[in-house]
This record gives structure tokens, C-alpha cells and sequence, in this order.
């Protein structure tokens, strides 16, 4: 084991890079896996290509494109002699390959890779082609000798088991100085014909750890890996050794834990399949984008497949697909899954040279849409019936590598999307209509309001501040503040005398206790009338008579000197004798004396006429 040689092709070339081939394979359909009778989700379109329906748009078909499609009538021997056969030479040049199954559970994985005693599959035909390949060389008398060795392990939750010395425990995975991938302890088996393997693998393939879940009765519940070692030691000196490895995997299925009903154990099985799944689909996009770390060992599947992808091997993924709807889902990730594997680029090499990384071939991220599309999404239960189906071909749904790649819009997309999932088409539409218009009323509506909000401010405004002088008028003005004359008309001189405060003094007595004693008059009882304007001494008085003939209780308060009490007994008054002839006539009322009379008449007089 020394040097570094490169690779060359069939034709002799040199090669450096090497890609994953994909293929799929679509198993029948099975009436029994249909319930509902509801037909395909899935068909081929030729030997490359098939379409799936898209769950987005019941009139749109997803196309897929791949290196080969075998469609349900395709033979096991078609599968073998296209997909398998031609890798197989590689192993006597010292390269490794391999074959691995990927799918959902009860696609086909098994059926693939082992078949059955009327139709084999790949493994069987494998050993026996490695056998007759073998054979041929040694005719030829080359330099060489040729041994041909076997092991057999599953990962079973995430546990190396020996399949064939099934008492051992969780075998460790090494990496060796030149990266080759070594399982110690694991054991390996030299093999001398086809019947000798089919001794060893029969027996080891019912230590399989196999359950039956509501999917499949012999459902795989691990990763079986067959190996299979050609080792080529030369004759002659220098004696170089090259080993050849195939590796040929039954991949567990991808569980839909709600789907196959698992629980307990079934559902940690479940979850270390996933989770290896996981890794490798992790493992995939990181060599296809060739960006950081390859996550080979964040799984046991993947640190086993390391040098088997992206690694030093020539490798085929069959990727095994189911018609039924109720695969849909499983289905549609599956595709996606392989439609991402085929950018894988390999670089092989002899096994005499050591590569440290892969060359990964630069291809785009592939589109967000084909990321799978999430847990929660269902399939659409849509039929692929002949009618419909025409009208699909006239309207080919978008290639599914070109779609948009807009995380968020594609997310609010997907979520909207899904919300309508359950509604036709028509229904859909009505309802974005519907949608549209009412956001469209809603604006209007907000601008209107807005208008009227402005416009009821304004108003607002305008009234407060008319509202100040309205106020102002609502004050009840007195009667003699309305019969106030000009004070210029009246010729009124008020003297101080010494008897004014002894007058003073008499008005004082006189007085009820009223509030409304503004008036303080300055003139004697007896002059105060001859210093007044004869006519306005007399519109006063008359004034006065008018409030006392027809003022309310409240007017006849508001007179100077006239109280509660007097203002009840000047109505009491002239409800019994009727309206007073002339002031004078106030001296009839009860506690009225003329005194008080005469102070009554001043008060009023100078009152009216301003003091
Ligand atoms: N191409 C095919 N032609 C005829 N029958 C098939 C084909 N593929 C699968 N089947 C049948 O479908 C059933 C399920 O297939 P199989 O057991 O191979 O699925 P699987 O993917 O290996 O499931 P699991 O992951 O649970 O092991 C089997 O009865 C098998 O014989």
C-alpha cells in the first residue's frame, strides 16, 4: 500500500472525478396499498425522467430528472446490468463501490438489493459478476492474485452489529492513516464461490433486525451494509497489494411516525433512522454545495459510508419510490433527497492512494422548494385519472429545479399555501379575490375615517371657542341693570354731612340681613328726591310698580331691600287684593312700615339710575 496513482476510466482516460449515479425506481402499484382507490401520484415520463403531482398546484406536475427512472414493468436483471454491472470492474483496479437503496419504507429497498429466489437483486448478482469478473482475470494469468472476502453488518439504532457473528456488541468505526474506513473485530469471511456466500449470507441476512410495523410485515428497522473485498496481491516483487471494496446497503426506511403508528421502541428505532437519514441527507448537500465540514460523524451510517460518498467510490443511489398516495409525502422527499445526491461528484482513486477530501463538484444549492416540504405537509388527494392527467400534459408544471428560492416569501407561500391545501381551485381563487378586496376596502375605509377624524377636530375647535361668548350671554341680567340710565342724566351729588352717619346708621336698621346691599345711599331720606330729575324719579317708580304688579318671586329679589320673607308677602299680597295702584301701596304689605318704605324707594331709585 503506497503510492498515489490516478484513476483510469473504461476508455483508459484519465479521471479524476466520478459522480454518484441516481436512479430510480418505481415499485408497482398495489391495490392493497390504495384504500381509497385512488390511483398514482407518481409515473414515469421515459427512460430519465418521471413527474410527480405538486401538492402546491393540483394542475401542476413536478418533472424530475435523473440519471436513469425504471418504471414499474423494469426487471431486476435491467436494473442490475444498467445501474450496478458497469461499476463493478473498478474493484479489481483497487476502487471502491458502491450500491446503496434509499426510499421509504415498502417502496422497494429490499426487493432491490435482495430480491427473491424467482427475481434476485443487485447483491446477489453483484457477488456473482465480482465472481466471474475475478474468474476472467486469473484466465488471463496476470501478475496477480485475487481473494474475495465478505462481512455483514446492520446499524441498528445507531449500534455496529456483526451480522455474521451476531453475539458480538456495537462494533467501533476506525479511520486509518490513508482514510480507509475499518471496522476491528468485524468479522470477514473468505469466499471461493457464489454458493459459498449464499451459505454465509442467508443465514446472517435472518439476524436482521426486521419488525413489523403498519406499513410493511418485514419492514427493515436497520441499515444492512454487505461488504465485499477483492484484495489484489501481485506475484512478483514489489508485491503491491490494492483492495477493492463494494459496499451494497439496504438502507432502513424513512418513518412517518404518525403514519406507521410506532410506539416504544418502534418509535426510538424511528428515530435513529431518521436521524442517520438525517445525517446522511446533511451529509449529501454539504458535499453537493462543498462548503465546511462533511458531517460523516454525526452518524454511524455516514462514518460507514464515508469513503462510499464523496469519498473514494464509484457510487449508485437507487432511490425506491411507491405509486399510492398515501406514499405521497415519503415519496416526494425521497425524489428530493436523490434529485440533490445526483450533483455529487466522487473522485476515485486506486486504493493505493490515499485522498484526503473529496472533490466536490460546485453546483448551486439546489432550490429551497426541494428541500423536502416539511412535516406537516400533506399530499394533495388528487388523481392522476386519464382526463386530468391530459390536461396536465398540455399544461407541464415548472421544472422543480427552477423554482423561486426567496426564503421568506417561499415560507409565507408554503404556510398560505397550505392553509388552502383542502379548497379547489376555483375556491382558491375566489377566495384571494376576496382577499384583495376586502384589504382594498379596509384602506378605503381607514382613509375615510381618517377625514373624518380631521373634520371632527376642526369642529370640535370651532365650537369651544364659539361656545365662550354664548356663555357670557346666558348670564341673567337684573332688571334694574336693563333700566340703568346714563349717569350723566342724572344729576346726582352725593355731600357728606355730619348727620350722615347717623343716617347711615338708621338705613343700616332697616335693613332684612340681604345679601344685595351694593347701595349705600349717601342722600337723606328727604333730599335725595328733590336733587333727581323729576321724570326719572317718575319712569322709576313706575318701574318699580311693574316689577311688584308682575315680577316672579325671583324679580322681586332681586329689588334693593326686599328679602325671601318680603318677596313671598308682596305675592301673597297680590294674590289676595290684586296688583298694587302705585308704590305707595307697598306700605299695605305686611312689615312694611313707611320707614321702611321710604329706604325701599331710595335704594331702588339710586340703584337703577347707577348710583
Ligand atoms: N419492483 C417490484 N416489483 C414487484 N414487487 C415489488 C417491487 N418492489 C417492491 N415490491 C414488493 O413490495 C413489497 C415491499 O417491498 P420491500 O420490502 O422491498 O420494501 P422496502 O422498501 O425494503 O421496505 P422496508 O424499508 O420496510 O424494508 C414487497 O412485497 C415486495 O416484494
Amino acid at each position: 500500500m503506497a503510492q498515489r496513482v490516478p484513476v483510469c476510466d473504461a476508455a483508459g482516460g484519465s479521471k479524476r472525478t466520478s459522480r454518484v449515479r441516481v436512479a430510480v425506481r418505481l415499485r408497482p402499484y398495489m391495490e392493497k396499498q390504495d384504500d381509497k382507490g385512488e390511483g398514482p401520484c407518481v409515473r414515469g415520463l421515459g427512460s430519465q425522467s418521471l413527474e410527480i403531482i405538486n401538492w402546491r398546484n393540483s394542475t401542476e406536475t413536478l418533472q424530475y430528472q435523473f440519471d436513469a427512472f425504471y418504471g414499474e414493468q423494469t426487471t431486476q436483471q435491467e436494473v442490475f446490468m444498467t445501474s450496478v454491472k458497469p461499476i463493478l470492474p473498478h474493484l479489481l483496479n483497487g476502487q471502491n463501490a458502491s450500491v446503496f437503496a434509499y426510499g421509504p419504507t415498502g417502496a422497494g429497498k429490499t426487493h432491490t438489493m435482495l430480491g427473491s429466489q424467482e427475481q434476485p437483486g443487485v447483491i446477489p448478482r453483484a457477488v456473482k459478476e465480482v465472481f466471474h469478473l475475478v474468474r476472467a482475470r486469473e484466465k488471463d494469468a496476470d501478475d496477480w492474485d485475487y481473494t474475495i472476502g465478505m462481512s455483514y453488518l446492520e446499524i441498528y439504532n445507531e449500534k455496529v452489529l456483526d451480522l455474521l457473528s451476531p453475539n458480538t456488541q456495537d462494533l467501533p468505526i476506525r479511520e486509518d492513516k490513508d482514510r480507509n474506513i475499518l471496522i476491528p473485530g468485524l468479522t470477514h469471511m473468505p469466499l471461493s464461490s457464489l454458493s459459498d456466500f449464499q451459505t454465509h449470507f442467508i443465514p446472517a441476512s435472518l439476524n436482521r433486525t426486521t419488525a413489523s410495523t403498519k406499513l410493511n410485515h418485514r419492514s427493515s428497522r436497520s441499515h444492512a451494509i454487505l461488504l465485499i473485498k477483492v484484495v489484489k496481491s501481485q506475484r512478483i516483487p514489489p508485491h503491491r497489494q490494492q483492495t477493492g471494496k463494494l459496499y451494497l446497503v439496504d438502507l432502513a426506511g424513512s418513518e412517518d411516525n404518525r403514519r406507521t403508528g410506532n410506539q416504544g421502541l418502534r418509535l426510538k428505532e424511528s428515530g435513529a433512522i431518521n436521524l442517520s437519514l438525517f445525517t446522511l441527507s446533511k451529509v449529501v448537500d454539504s458535499l453537493n454545495t462543498g462548503g465546511g465540514r462533511v458531517p460523516y460523524r454525526d452518524s454511524k451510517l455516514t462514518r460507514l459510508l464515508q469513503d462510499s460518498l464523496g469519498g473514494s467510490a464509484h457510487s449508485v443511489m437507487i432511490t425506491n419510490i411507491a405509486p399510492e398516495y398515501k406514499y405521497y409525502f415519503d415519496t416526494f422527499t425521497a425524489l428530493n433527497f436523490a434529485a440533490k445526491s445526483k450533483l455529487i461528484v466522487n473522485r476515485p482513486f486506486v486504493r493505493e492512494t490515499v485522498s484526503s477530501t473529496a472533490e466536490v463538484h460546485k453546483t448551486g444549492k439546489r432550490p429551497r422548494q426541494e428541500q423536502g416540504c416539511g412535516a406537516a405537509a400533506e399530499p394533495q388527494k388528487k388523481r392522476l385519472k386519464d382526463g386530468r392527467r391530459e390536461e396536465q400534459e398540455a399544461a407541464p408544471g415548472k421544472a422543480h429545479q427552477n423554482s423561486p428560492t426567496d426564503s421568506s416569501v417561499l415560507d409565507r407561500l408554503l404556510a398560505l399555501e397550505k392553509l388552502m391545501m383542502g379548497s379547489p381551485e376555483t375556491e382558491r381563487l375566489n377566495l384571494l379575490k376576496t382577499v384583495a378586496e376586502s384589504r382594498k376596502e379596509i384602506q378605503q375605509l381607514k382613509a375615510k375615517q381618517k377625514e373624518l377624524e380631521k373634520k371632527a377636530l376642526a369642529f370640535k375647535m370651532k365650537q369651544s371657542t364659539a361656545a365662550k361668548p354664548k356663555k357670557q350671554q346666558a348670564v341673567v341680567t337684573p332688571l334694574q341693570v336693563s333700566q340703568v340710565q346714563p349717569l350723566q342724566q342724572c344729576a346726582v351729588v352725593c355731600k357728606s354731612s355730619p348727620s350722615s352717619s347717623k343716617r347711615k346708621q338708621q338705613h343700616s336698621e332697616v335693613m332684612e340681613g340681604k345679601e344685595n346691599m351694593g347701595v349705600k345711599p349717601c342722600l337723606s331720606d328727604s333730599d335725595w328726591e328733590s336733587r333727581l330729575d323729576g321724570s326719572v324719579l317718575e319712569q322709576s317708580r313706575q318701574k318699580i310698580l311693574q316689577v311688584l304688579n308682575s315680577g316672579s318671586l325671583k324679580d322681586l329679589k332681586a329689588l334693593q331691600l326686599i328679602g325671601d320673607k318680603k318677596a313671598k308677602l308682596i305675592l301673597g299680597w297680590r294674590e289676595v287684593h290684586g296688583q298694587f295702584t302705585q308704590v305707595e301701596d307697598l306700605q299695605k304689605v305686611e312689615g312694611i312700615t313707611a320707614k321702611r318704605f321710604s329706604s325701599f324707594i331710595k335704594a331702588n331709585i339710586l340703584s337703577a339710575i347707577g348710583k
